[in-house]
């Protein structure tokens, strides 16, 4: 038996902001995972959702919970959150077996005031769209760095990023600036691990287009994904139910619609 720690007694990991993404994600396990009624989880991936994968290790680990979560079957984003599934003792499965997912988490890049999105930091948009919007309910895990003061694009600097056919990417980064009005849109390189560039899970390339501040996200949404060769974008849109985002000092602000 490995009664579930709880999160005010928790040591001090190495630095305020591991803390900080640690307590949003035990805390929005805890408030929102209902172990009777949830079956099928869908876990996103990134440096936040760890702590998710983890929290949920730590009941199944615990006997008043194992019944339950021993028979969890965890939906991943891609090849990360795969491994963080398995590397917590969950049962993975697959969302052709399992289209209809009971609650996801994930992380973001920054989250506005309506809860829309711009997600796809570490190239895994497209599966992280299928999971969230397959799932009845979609929470979001994140630090305080991630709540925009105002409009999408003010925080994260980088850009929408774009899931496209690798054969269309020049097209796309042409349209991304011609048609749309992107200042800059540029093919994601896998810098000093990789030359050239980034390969997503789906042998797809991912373009940064960056729009400066984003107005409406909804309408941008719907035009990036009308372009010939577009596979998916990272802004995600009317799909989040509740954001957690962990301060520096162990808070963590609730956000909801
Ligand atoms: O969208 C994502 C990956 O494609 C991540 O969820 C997003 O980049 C947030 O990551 P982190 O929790 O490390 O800040």
């Amino acid at each position: 038996m490995a009664p579930i720690p709880s999160v005010e007694d928790l040591p001090h990991l190495a630095n305020p902001l591991e803390d900080a993404k640690r307590t949003a994600a035990y805390r929005a396990v805890d408030e929102n995972l209902n172990v009777e009624t949830h079956k099928i989880i869908g876990i996103g991936s990134g440096s936040t959702v760890v702590y998710v994968a983890e929290r949920i290790g730590q009941y199944l680990l615990d006997d008043k919970y194992t019944k339950f979560v021993s028979k969890f079957i965890c939906i991943p984003t891609g090849f990360q959150s795969r491994k963080l599934i398995l590397d917590n003792g969950l049962q993975l499965g697959s969302i052709e077996q399992h289209p209809v997912i009971d609650i996801a988490f994930d992380g973001a890049d920054e989250v506005d005031a309506n809860l829309q999105l711009i997600k796809g930091g570490g190239a895994c948009q497209f599966q992280e769209k299928l999971v969230s919007t397959s799932s009845k309910l979609f929470i979001v895990v994140a630090d305080y760095r991630k709540k925009s003061p105002h409009y999408l694009g003010t925080n994260w600097k980088q850009g929408v990023p774009i899931e496209v056919v690798p054969s269309a990417y020049v097209r796309v980064a042409h349209d991304l600036e011609n048609l749309l009005g992107a200042k800059k849109a540029v093919v994601r390189q896998g810098g000093s691990a990789k030359a050239g560039p980034i390969v997503t899970d789906n042998n797809n390339f991912i373009i940064d287009a960056d729009f400066g501040e984003i107005e409406d996200p909804k309408k941008l949404n719907i035009d990036i994904k009308l372009l010939v060769g577009v596979v998916e974008t990272g802004l995600f849109i009317d799909n989040a139910e509740k954001a957690y985002f962990g301060n520096s000092d162990g808070s963590v602000e609730v956000q909801s619609n």
